[in-house]
């Protein structure tokens, strides 16, 4: 068997244009804006790379960008005035604290200084609490993107066992709450579980966000499941030349997309669905701040 490639580089376009429609209709119907608002802390240049991937595409979609830079010295005082003011902010409909930040600040007390209705990174606390207890929240960007490529197979996730490795706060415990709340069988799996390749046996879906390069192999894997890669890992390519990197998911690609009936590549698959989910979440921010009717974007 060789597994469909789930694109998510298409997927996310699709998504974008989606947002790019509703934010036009909404501009034309009420005069609103969404906006989204990214604070950078320091100058860690992965972080540098998708802020300005943000902001490109938050404005490439009808939306307002509004990028803070501060200094890798910033007190927290100043930061979380920052967000209180960001807060109040009506023409900012989203927050974002890019992560991780510095050692000195405490990013879950950052984090719970926004809005819930503005976290549209769905770190807070509440929204947290809320996706657990399965209520309507804002959906972290990432597995809102996974729960999107899964909609791409599966009309109805109900019954089916689904494993999840890797119980980060960002990806595999939302992962692993948003599958349980569409009656999924779920399985969490972690640095200390011993019998990963078991409980993958098992699985009709496994979600790997665990950020080491080719942990999954394709005796793992039960004929026609679907796998999906969160792992963005940059290793040495020195075939491409002295000093050069390219980017691997969790998955050995190419032996498992032998046995797995659909599988998502690495790049072109989570990543883009992440930055795309976080232009949707601006937009539902938007419309729950005005009241306005909740677009339902690819399904989910
Ligand atoms: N508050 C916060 N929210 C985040 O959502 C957040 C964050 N902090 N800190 C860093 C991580 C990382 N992240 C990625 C988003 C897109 C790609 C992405 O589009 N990757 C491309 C490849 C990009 C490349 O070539 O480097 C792909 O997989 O195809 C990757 C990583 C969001 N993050």
């Amino acid at each position: 068997m060789t597994a469909q490639i789930i694109d998510g580089k298409a997927l996310a376009a699709d998504l974008r244009s989606s947002v790019k429609d509703v934010v036009a209709q909404i501009k034309a119907e009420h005069g609103v804006i969404p906006g989204l608002a990214v604070v950078l802390v320091g100058n860690d240049p992965a972080s540098e790379v998708y802020v300005r991937s943000k902001g490109k595409q938050t404005v490439e979609a009808g939306m307002n960008s509004f990028e803070y830079r501060l200094s890798e010295d910033t007190s927290e005082e100043e930061l979380l005035n920052l967000i209180t003011r960001l807060n109040s902010d009506p023409e900012v409909h989203g927050i974002l604290v890019q992560l991780p930040l510095p050692a000195h600040l405490d990013s879950k007390l950052v984090i719970n200084a926004i809005d819930p209705h503005k976290d549209v990174d769905g770190f807070h606390t509440t929204n947290v609490g809320m996706v657990g207890t399965g209520q309507d929240a804002i959906v972290p960007c990432t597995p809102r993107g996974c729960m999107m490529m899964l909609a791409q197979i599966y009309p109805d996730l109900r019954g089916k066992t689904a494993l999840v490795i890797g119980h980060s706060n960002i990806v595999g415990k939302p992962m692993g709450r948003l599958l349980l709340n569409a009656d999924c069988t779920v399985i969490v799996a972690h640095k200390s579980s011993t019998n990963i390749p078991e409980l993958a046996r098992m699985a009709d879906i496994v979600v790997v966000a665990a950020g080491v390069p080719g942990l999954v192999k394709a005796e793992w894997i039960k004929p026609g499941a679907t796998v999906i890669d969160v792992g963005i890992n940059r290793i040495p390519a020195p075939e491409r030349g002295e000093g050069k990197t390219r980017l691997v998911g969790d998955v050995c690609f190419d032996e498992v997309s032998e046995v797995a009936g659909a599988i998502t590549p690495v790049p072109g698959g989570v990543g883009p669905m992440t930055i795309a989910c976080l232009l949707a979440n601006t937009l539902s921010a938007c419309c729950h701040l005005h009241s306005f009717p909740e677009p339902t974007l690819l399904g989910v």
